[in-house]
């Protein structure tokens, strides 16, 4: 008989005493660090909106990372960063009052950039949590090599050094490669994902960081969002895709109603989903709508796709695009939109 099996079941063993954990984490880090890939990386579904602009995460969503030994619920914040309207300074409250609250942090740092201002006012503020873990994700770790690799693992150590405490642990993932080889091996379900991507390996990280406790959530919950608002994120994230810089913060998405079509045969359901597109200023509309209602009708086609792979029906998507002045300056449409 070879060792590797014994082993296996000796783990196995352990595992089986070992408590079960359950417990909140979040990832921080500055904005495109890859905190919302990340996330569906570990989750192995799409739940986080994730963009390759900055700032695209505005609802706090979490995650449901089932295992056997632990559940980790990923709670998803918007990137820390400079206020300048009242949107930002919100959003900002909404960031510390999350790291206070949550189990572990994990602040993520791309591979691929430099250590930079960014990152140290954001460590520099989590250094002020004190009882909170922190874990180090050097993220994105498919676009460098293992010098380059090397040097930021040594940069955010010192960095951590610096501002006088120690990283519980630093890892370098690629959610990239975990996606790659999610066919193979999931994430999800527990004990799949050790792959080159070490998404899994993170995951065993953060579990002992838990505290016991049985699972707060029922087997199978990957997000406890309401649904109105992922559809909301979701044609969100359509209605980012290919606009002009300066548009993406103006763009607010409010799903009015979500309801059955009656008189359909029980086997052909049908939802329809009444939504919002708001912006600021009515001459963004042009570039919201596009030529003869191209892009919007794009962005429905799009949005659709993801909204019915997330809620498993047919959907009817009726999407209008409206103005509401300086949105992000008035605390009255702050609350409107959902802020
Ligand atoms: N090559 C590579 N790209 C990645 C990886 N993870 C994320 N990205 C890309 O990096 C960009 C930003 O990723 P997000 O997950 O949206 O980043 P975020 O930190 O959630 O961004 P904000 O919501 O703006 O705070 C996207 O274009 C991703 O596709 C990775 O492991 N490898």
């Amino acid at each position: 008989m070879s060792v590797r099996p014994d082993t296996e079941a000796a783990a196995q063993q352990a595992a089986n005493n070992a408590p079960h954990r359950a417990g909140f984490a979040c990832f921080v880090g500055r904005p495109n660090a890859g905190k919302s890939t990340l996330t569906n990386a570990l989750v192995g579904q799409k739940v986080a909106i994730t963009s390759n602009r900055p700032q695209t995460t505005r609802h706090t969503v979490r995650g449901i990372v089932h295992r056997e030994d632990a559940q980790l619920i990923l709670v998803d914040t918007p990137g820390l960063h400079k206020p300048r309207t009242l949107l930002g300074e919100r959003l900002n409250d909404v960031v510390r009052t999350t790291w206070a609250e949550v189990d572990v942090i994990g602040f993520c740092l791309p591979a691929d950039q430099k250590l930079g201002p960014g990152d140290k006012y954001i460590v520099k503020e989590l250094a002020g949590i004190k009882k909170t873990p922190k874990i180090a994700v050097i993220t994105k770790t498919d676009l460098v090599d293992s010098k380059q690799l090397a040097e930021q693992l040594l940069a955010v150590s010192r960095l951590g050094e610096e501002l006088g405490f120690e990283w519980a642990e630093i890892v370098p993932v690629s959610a990239v490669k975990a996606e790659q080889e999610a066919g193979r091996a999931p994430v999800n379900k527990g004990g799949g994902g050790r792959g080159a991507g070490q998404v899994g390996l993170l995951a065993d990280l953060i579990a002992p960081l838990l505290p016991e406790s049985p699972p707060l959530y029922p087997e199978g919950d990957l997000t406890d969002e309401p649904e109105m608002v992922m559809v909301a994120e979701l044609i969100r994230e359509a209605a980012l895709e290919g606009v002009r810089d300066e548009l993406p913060h103006s763009i607010a998405v409010v799903v009015e109603e979500m309801l059955p079509r009656e008189n359909r045969p029980a086997d052909k359901p049908l939802l329809d989903i009444h939504a919002n597109v708001y912006i600021e200023r009515p001459s963004q509309k042009g570039i919201i709508i596009g030529p003869k209602g191209k892009r919007l009708k794009d962005v429905g086609t799009k949005s659709r796709k993801h909204i019915e792979a997330l809620l498993g029906t047919p959907v009817f998507l009726d999407l209008h695009v409206k103005v509401a002045k300086d949105w992000q300056r008035d605390p009255k449409q702050l609350r409107k939109l959902g802020f």
